[in-house]
Formats: C-alpha cells, sequence, structure tokens
C-alpha cells in the first residue's frame, strides 16, 4: 500500500521506518528540512532501538521523507501523527494538528481517487470527527464518505522499545467513518496481526480516541497507586517492592507497571493525564481520582529530597543527581521527575553536580547554573550525598569511595551495593 506519514517525530520515523518493513511504500512529510534529510541519508533521526537499520535498509526505495505536501497525492492513505502538547492551563492544544489538517486538506483537493486519512496523534474525543474532518472537507472540497474517509488508530509505543512495541503490539485499534475505511487498515496491518498475539479492536472513532487516554490515564494512576502505597509501606517501616510483588501474582492486578519511587515523568503521561482531566471538566464531570494521580506523582521528588535532608543538611552541600532522562534507554527529558529534584535541591541550598549517561545536553541549556560530570564516578567524587533519579543499569555498579559521605537516597530501587554505603534510603522501601 501507498502510505504517507505527516510528521517524522517518535511516532511518525518509526511507524515509518516499521510500515515499509512489513512491505508498504511510505514517505514521511515533514516540516524541519534536517529530519528530512537524515532519513532520505538513510539515518535514523531519533535513537530508538531496531531503527537506524530499518531506515538504512528501506531509504531511497521503499522509505523517502520530504516537505511537500502534495508527495500526498501519490499515496492510498495518509497518518497524521502530529504533536498534541498540553497548552499552558493544561488543556489540549490542537493548533499543530489543525496547521496539519490544513496543508493535507489541500493537497488532497488536487488528488485522483479516494483517500483515507487516520488520525494517529493522542487526541480527545470528538477531535478527529468535528476539528480535523472539517477542515480536511473545507480545504479538499471533498465529503466524509464522499472520496474522503476518517480514521482514528492511537498509538501506544513506549519510547525506547518503540520498534518492537509498533511490530508486536498488545492490541491494535481502529475506529473508523466506514467499513471500507476499517478494510483499508486491516489490510494495512495484517503482517502484524496475522498469527500473532495482537488483539483487533474495531470501534467508532470517539471511543478509539478516549481508549488512548484511558489506556495512559490507568497506567500513570497505577504508578501513583503504586508510590501511595510505597509510601505508606515506608512510614511502617515496610519494603514496598516485597509488598508490591506479592499483590502483582493477582494476574487482576498484574506485576507490570509496579515499580514505586521517584513518579512518572515524559512526553505523554503527564500531558495526556492533564488533558483528559481539562476534558473532562469542561464536560462538567471532575475527575477526582486522575487529580489525586497527579498530585502524588508531584510529590514524589519533594519526599525524595527532604528524606536525603534528614541525613544531610543540605545548604552548602554538594548533591549528585544520577540520572537525568525520563527513564531509562532514553535521552528524553521532557517532565523528568530529575529536573523537580534538582529544581528541590537548589531551593534547599544545595549544590548539583549531575550526571546522565545520555541526557545531559537536553538539561544543559536550561540549567546551565548546575555542574555536569562525564561519569558517575566523576559527579559521585566530593559528594556529600546523592539521588538516584533514573534506573540506568550502569548505576546498579555505583562505587562510593570518592565520596566526602557515602549517602545515598534511591528513587527508582537500583540494584546498588548498600553494604558499601554509611546511609541507603529507598524513597519508598
Ligand atoms: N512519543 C511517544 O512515545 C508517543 C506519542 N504519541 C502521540 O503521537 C503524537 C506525536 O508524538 P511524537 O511523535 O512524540 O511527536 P514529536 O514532537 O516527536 O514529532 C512530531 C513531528 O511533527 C513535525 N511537525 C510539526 N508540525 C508539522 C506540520 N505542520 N507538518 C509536518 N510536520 C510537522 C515536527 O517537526 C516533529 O518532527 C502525539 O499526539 C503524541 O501524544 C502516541 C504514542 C507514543
Ligand atoms: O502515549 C505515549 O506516548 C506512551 O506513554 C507511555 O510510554 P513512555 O512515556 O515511553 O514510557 P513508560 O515506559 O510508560 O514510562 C513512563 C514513566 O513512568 C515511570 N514508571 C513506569 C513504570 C513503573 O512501574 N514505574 C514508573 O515510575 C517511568 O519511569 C517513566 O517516567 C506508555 O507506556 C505507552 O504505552 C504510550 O504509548
Amino acid at each position: 500500500m501507498d502510505v504517507s506519514i505527516v510528521g517524522s517525530g517518535y511516532v511518525g520515523t518509526t511507524i515509518a521506518a516499521c510500515l515499509a518493513d512489513i512491505g508498504h511504500d511510505v514517505v514521511n512529510i515533514e516540516i524541519d528540512e534536517e529530519i528530512v534529510a537524515t532519513i532520505n541519508a538513510g539515518e535514523a533521526p531519533i535513537h530508538e532501538a531496531g531503527l537506524e537499520e530499518r531506515i538504512a535498509e528501506h531509504a531511497g526505495t521503499s522509505l523517502r521523507a520530504t516537505t511537500d505536501y502534495d508527495e500526498v497525492r501519490e499515496t492510498d492513505v495518509t497518518f497524521l501523527c502530529l504533536p498534541t502538547p498540553q497548552a499552558d492551563d493544561g488543556s489540549l492544544d490542537l493548533a499543530i494538528m489543525r496547521a496539519g489538517a490544513e496543508s493535507l486538506g489541500r493537497a488532497l483537493a488536487e488528488k485522483d481517487g479516494d483517500h483515507l486519512v487516520v488520525v494517529k496523534s493522542t487526541v480527545l474525543p470528538g477531535t478527529t470527527e468535528e476539528v480535523v474532518g472539517p477542515i480536511l472537507e473545507d480545504e479538499s472540497g471533498r465529503q466524509i464518505g464522499d472520496g474522503l474517509e476518517l480514521a482514528m488508530n492511537p498509538e501506544f509505543l513506549r519510547m525506547s522499545t518503540a520498534v518492537a512495541d509498533f511490530l508486536e503490539p498488545d492490541k491494535v485499534v481502529i475506529g473508523a467513518s466506514s467499513d471500507g475505511a476499517a478494510q483499508t487498515l486491516r489490510e494495512l496491518y495484517s503482517p502484524i496481526l496475522e498469527g500473532k498475539q495482537t488483539d483487533l479492536v474495531e470501534t467508532d472513532i470517539r471511543e478509539a480516541e478516549l481508549i488512548k487516554y484511558a489506556n495512559n490515564a490507568f497506567l500513570a494512576s497505577k504508578v501513583s497507586l503504586v508510590n501511595d502505597l510505597g509510601n505508606i509501606s515506608k512510614e511502617y517501616g515496610a519494603d514496598a517492592y516485597e509488598v508490591l510483588d506479592a499483590v502483582g501474582l493477582d494476574d487482576r492486578i498484574s506485576e507490570r507497571f509496579m515499580r514505586s519511587g521517584l513518579g512518572w515523568g515524559g512526553s505523554c503521561f503527564p500531558k495526556d493525564v492533564n488533558a483528559l482531566r481539562a476534558g473532562a471538566r469542561e464536560q462538567g464531570y471532575d475527575p477526582e481520582l486522575l487529580d489525586a494521580a497527579v498530585s502524588v506523582n508531584d510529590e514524589q521528588p519533594r519526599r525524595l529530597v527532604a528524606l536525603l535532608a534528614e541525613h544531610v543538611p543540605l545548604e552548602g552541600a554538594r548533591i549528585a543527581v544520577l540520572g537525568l532522562s525520563f527513564k531509562p534507554g532514553t535521552d528524553d527529558v521532557r517532565k523528568s521527575r530529575a529536573l523537580d529534584v534538582i529544581e528541590h535541591l537548589r531551593e534547599r541550598g544545595a549544590d548539583v553536580v549531575a550526571y546522565d549517561p545520555v541526557a545531559v545536553e537536553n538539561v544543559r541549556p536550561d540549567y546551565p547554573e548546575i555542574e555536569y560530570a562525564d561519569s558517575a564516578d566523576e559527579a559521585l567524587a566530593g559528594a556529600d550525598g546523592a539521588v538516584v533519579a533514573t534506573d540506568w543499569p550502569e548505576f546498579d555498579d555505583l562505587a562510593f569511595d570518592g565520596m566526602a559521605r557515602r549517602v545515598l537516597v534511591d528513587g527508582r530501587r537500583i540494584d546498588v551495593d548498600r553494604e558499601a554505603l554509611e546511609i541507603y534510603e529507598g524513597l519508598t522501601w
């Protein structure tokens, strides 16, 4: 099938390379010329396991990139993989989606033959049919159901395992405006669906949109509940990991997403939970549980720093922050809990020295005043205390000999040699 993908960030690039890999002809439409050039040179604009080799294999044959929206006319289906960021008030900002839909609609005005537009971005219920659809109709001069079809196909991939998640998903969700649109997507995904443990969910567009938010809201709230229970465990002097590992053996609960600690960050959970809260309020419903999930999450970095302060007077102290990315395996620092930890440490007068194996350069511009180390050993040298903010595997081998005081407060339950420390405190154990 000939496929165009508008937006070539984490989602657009990953799915373009993977769709080329399963036999489709794919073109990425992207406004950033550097990303376009990178893909056309056979290289990956983002770091994801398995991506570079797929782009290298297909670039120039079944995968290419361009800034020219007119190329969508050579394709049967277009995926919109544009950002849907959070506005200042927490609500969903659709400005980029609107702009992309306008450009796409204008290009489609000149197309011969039918076209299917699929919203892949995370959008609140109603957005596909009430915002994207009408823009496409206005700009293309076509009507949905007459030369133009609409679908919503949310994406569940995780950063750092994006390729594997896309090619072997738990589920594919298709919300479509017609049977024909659903059939096109079933065909497109058939190599992924056939003979695998993947559930296909076919539903209406509104449900497809909400499934994505419900999924992320559930996972984020699960981690917040785990953290609430973790904080209670700590108060009782119990080890939350022993408690929750046992709880996870109940298959109604599951052992996944049970790691308590510093909480959730990243480019999606925070903005998606906030968009759903704002959307619910607009509909007249008070989402109290989601509000609580956010406040538990907001408190964890402050709790970590308070725990450290029980052992180290922070004013003027040199404190090593180990890990800056929002989770291991990525250099993404958007809404990383590590940044909140740095803020709290600085508020209390500590001198921060930070280390991360890959994410330092993404933090430095916003925090030019803190010190950065080239290794964990260098960060720990002379430190009066340290905190673990991201569970990078290399932190399991930390050595503490160079520290002025061997005090470590662990926000991520790394597998560290606790005997080598004067004081080891876990946030929830
Ligand atoms: N990053 C992730 O792990 C996941 C993201 N999502 C959702 O997918 C959507 C996209 O997210 P990401 O890929 O992370 O965003 P991103 O920010 O990494 O990439 C978006 C790309 O769109 C480009 N762009 C912006 N305006 C454009 C326009 N008018 N025309 C063409 N290209 C344009 C940008 O230059 C950028 O390269 C969001 O709704 C997000 O919530 C869903 C599942 C996973
Ligand atoms: O909508 C999205 O963009 C994506 O958001 C998350 O994926 P991602 O943000 O890449 O990362 P996760 O692995 O889910 O981790 C999110 C945060 O939760 C934290 N977390 C996760 C699991 C856990 O047990 N404990 C915990 O604190 C992580 O440290 C991280 O800060 C979802 O897992 C994906 O399914 C979804 O597609």
